[in-house]
């Protein structure tokens, strides 16, 4: 190639922009692998624009605004790679641009607004309910009172949560008599459409203005289930698209050529016709829900965890080794216990797993699914337990996860989680004590229980002190 290569733009590739219909939360690389190609391939892509804002910082707004909002889906299998100029995002906004985020939900174009803002972002407490002292909440509910009250100046500051920058919004779509719209969570959560729902009336009945009552009557929450590994991308990633491709991506995005998307609930304004690019909407969402987050998410934590216990780095590499292939296994047995429905297909399942977990040409960084354990792991270790254990087995497979956690947060001083305070406290504990002090963090009824925090007392050390080829972090 002679000279630089063009930056991607509509331009050089002249994709058309629809109108913005979807506004979505937590511009990432999965939004960007997942929804949006979803969105490019319903028959009906060109009514269906999306107006996509960042969460914590504007760069990745700022670097897709700068090539027209396209971008590369690079589709990476065993065999090699295939390249997708994805223009379904037509806006790339900063989360901090509340004014946008308002001006788009109170105009009656906007039908759908999607959230991939991490399940730490629900910031519920651990029975579920709405946490008035998670991180944030208490900043934005000032902020939405001064709002409110017309404030101006440092004390009308907007809110800077991603939930409490939509509630705001909201209101603003209930004051311009926009009409109804659907909220669909697609964060790795069960049930996420009715923890959407708890934490944005949870936050707009503390705010106090009868916005809940309007929600109530105006927002459906539908409920997702989602799945696509995407990693984050790498300087090579970018490197590869230019010399692959023949232009500038400053903003290409890697996912595995596995896609699924199963949706439960009502679109009161309308919704692209994403079943045409093979999404699912049923009625009973459970079960698809906790076959992907037990199996898929629930081993992702177990080689997270044990994985780099044991030296490795990504889930190719942990999936190799068969002490952690051994706890995969054993934690997939006791959880296709509870997974009885029709069709699910859990042999199968399992045998698919194995081999996308296996594709190592997708560098899927152990840290980067490590994070935020205490709020994954509620989903992924516990319910399993407590399904074993109601059943009259003693979950070991589940409480191997959790010990391998324990184990992690004692090996290693950068984590990320919302309560890594707490974690770093109770890591100042000594043995039963830390085990059931850290076990609290996950689940009150957990740590109550003797019987339960001996078992994972007597599991931690499984993927360091007993095992030879444990590596220090
Ligand atoms: N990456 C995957 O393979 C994958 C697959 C299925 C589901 N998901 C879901 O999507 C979520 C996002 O994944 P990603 O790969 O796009 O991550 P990412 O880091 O690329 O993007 C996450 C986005 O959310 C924002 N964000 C993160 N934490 C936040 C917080 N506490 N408050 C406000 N904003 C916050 C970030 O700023 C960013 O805009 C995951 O947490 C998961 O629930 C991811
Ligand atoms: O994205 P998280 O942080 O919820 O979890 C990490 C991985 O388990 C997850 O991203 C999976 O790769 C994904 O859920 C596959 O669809």
């Amino acid at each position: 190639m002679n000279g630089a290569p063009p930056v991607l733009n509509r331009n050089l590739k002249p994709l058309p922009k629809a109108p913005v219909r979807i506004v979505h939360l937590g511009l990432g690389a999965f939004h960007r692998s997942h929804q949006a190609w979803y969105t490019q391939h319903a028959g009906d892509a060109a009514e269906w624009g999306i107006a996509a804002f960042t969460g914590r910082r504007p760069d990745a707004a700022e670097a897709l605004s700068a090539q027209d909002c396209l971008y590369t889906l690079v589709e990476r299998s065993a065999g090699g790679d295939s390249f997708e100029v994805i223009g379904s995002i037509v806006e790339a906004a900063d989360g901090a641009d509340v004014g946008r985020l308002c001006e788009l939900l109170a105009a009656k174009e906007t039908a759908i607004v999607t959230l991939t803002i991490t399940e730490a972002a629900y910031g519920l407490a651990a029975d579920g309910t709405f946490d008035a002292g998670a991180p944030g909440v208490a900043d934005d509910l000032r902020a939405l009172s001064a709002a409110a009250s017309g404030e101006t100046g440092a004390a009308a500051a907007a809110p800077g949560t991603p939930l409490g920058r939509l509630v705001l919004a909201l209101a603003r779509r209930r004051d311009s008599g926009a009409g109804p719209l659907a909220v669909v969570s697609c964060d790795n959560l069960s049930a996420n459409g009715d923890v959407a729902r708890r934490a944005i009336l949870g936050l707009a009945s503390a705010w106090g203005t009868g916005l809940a009552e309007w929600i109530e009557a105006n927002a459906s929450f539908v409920s997702t289930s989602v799945d696509r590994i995407t990693p984050r991308t790498t300087d090579a990633d970018i490197a590869e698209v230019a010399e692959q491709c023949g232009y500038r991506d400053s903003s290409p995005v890697v996912a595995e050529p596995f896609r699924n998307w199963v949706l439960s609930g009502d679109f009161p304004a309308g919704r692209p016709r994403w079943e045409d690019a093979g999404a699912v909407v049923v009625d009973d969402i459970e079960p698809y829900e906790n076959r992907k987050l037990w199996l898929l998410n629930g081993s992702h934590s177990i080689l997270a965890y044990a994985g780099q216990l044991r030296g490795h780095g990504t889930v190719a590499e942990a999936l190799g080794d068969s002490v952690c292939r051994k706890a995969v296994e054993d934690f997939w047995d006791e959880a296709a216990h509870h997974l009885h429905a029709e069709g699910l297909d859990i042999p199968a399942y399992r045998q698919a797993l194995l081999e996308r977990f296996g594709n190592a040409r997708i560098a899927h960084r152990l840290a980067q699914i490590a994070a935020d354990g205490t709020t994954k792991l509620r989903m992924r270790a516990v319910p399993v337990l407590a399904a074993e254990r109601a059943s009259g087995r003693n979950g070991a497979g589940s409480a191997l996860m959790l010990a391998a956690w324990i184990d992690y947060a004692g090996a290693t001083r950068e984590f990320q989680d919302p309560l890594a305070s707490e974690i770093r406290a109770a890591n100042e504990l000594e043995g039963i004590e830390r085990v059931q002090a850290l076990l609290r963090l996950v689940s009150a009824d957990i740590a109550d229980d003797p019987g339960i925090v001996d078992m994972v007392s007597g599991l931690c050390g499984t993927f360091t002190a007993k095992t030879a080829a444990s590596t220090p972090l």
